[in-house]
């Protein structure tokens, strides 16, 4: 099920995107894989990514593709990642917040409800050198108004992409509160979810992997964009990891974009290389 790289970049038709997406994705595999730590916008301090820097100096060994980091992150870290050849930079570029924060003593502020905003734009996002950017598309409970915001925002920045030439990453979810186990979603819900984010102009999806495998497969068949597979709240045991790393590279995936199961693990460096070894097999 592996799609050449070329299949996905000639899909591109903006020189600037193709040259960025090629800095994520390996040209022998078609794949990447994107260790995402731009976790403390959304939960402040996560345990094993206490010091970003220190984490980033601990992986860059291993060969992650790339890093997935906040533009604020970013300014503190850039001097880590410049003058390797890599790895490419996603710039998260919106956040939400609900005032359910478990254990994290009401961070999100007064009063009650959700909401989604921008924290830069696709300007700075490309003078910062990032290679892709990242943006939530939001289901379930934060009511009409804020979903069609979240949707002029994913259009508007993908016009954007147009000028600036940094491909757009799309992450359909849920609103989740942390601490509260996110809903499961069937194959046939991310399906239509994957679809809008196409719909909208993203140049590269980030799903979480649900199976069955046969219906995952046919999402990312389906999708005339790379499919990328998020991580998720750690598992038991770093097998599980491996096995979903497997699997989503055998339902023909073009990577994984893991945050908490690297550097959560006992062994980040060995588990990412391990990643590494499962998505592009050498
Ligand atoms: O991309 C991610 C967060 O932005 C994925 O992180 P997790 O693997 O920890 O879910």
């Amino acid at each position: 099920m592996n799609r050449p790289i070329d299949a996905w970049l000639h899909t591109i038709d903006h020189p600037g995107k193709r040259l960025r997406m090629g800095r994520l994705l390996r040209p022998e595999t078609g794949r990447g894989v994107i260790v995402a730590m731009d976790h403390g916008l959304f939960v402040g301090r996560p345990e094993g990514l206490e010091e970003v820097g220190r984490t980033i100096d601990r992986l860059l060994p291993a060969g992650p593709d790339g890093v997935l980091v906040t533009p604020g992150m970013l300014r503190h870290v850039a001097g880590r990642l410049a003058g390797r050849g890599g790895p490419g930079v996603v710039l998260a570029l919106d956040t939400y917040l609900t005032t359910t924060f478990p254990g994290k003593g009401g961070l999100a502020g007064a009063g009650s409800g959700q909401a989604h905003r921008s924290i830069a734009s696709p300007e700075q996002a490309a003078a910062l050198g990032a290679d892709c950017v990242k943006l939530l598309l939001i289901f379930g409970d934060a009511g009409l108004p804020a979903f069609a915001d979240n949707l002029s925002f994913i259009a508007q920045t993908v016009e954007a992409s147009r000028r600036t030439g940094v491909p757009v990453m799309v992450e359909p979810t849920v609103w989740s509160y942390p601490g509260v186990p996110a809903p499961a979603l069937s194959a046939t819900q991310l399906a239509d979810m994957a679809r809008i984010a196409v719909e909208l102009g993203a140049d590269i999806l980030k799903l979480p992997f649900a199976g069955p495998l046969d219906e995952f497969r046919s999402i990312v068949r389906e999708s005339p964009v790379p499919v990328m597979v998020l991580g998720g709240a750690r598992t038991q045991t770093p097998e599980a990891t491996l096995e979903m790393a497997r699997q989503a590279t055998e339902a023909g995936a073009a990577g994984l974009v893991f945050g908490r199961n690297v550097w959560q693990h006992p062994d980040p460096p060995g588990l990412l290389r391990q990643l590494l070894q499962v998505v592009h097999g050498a």
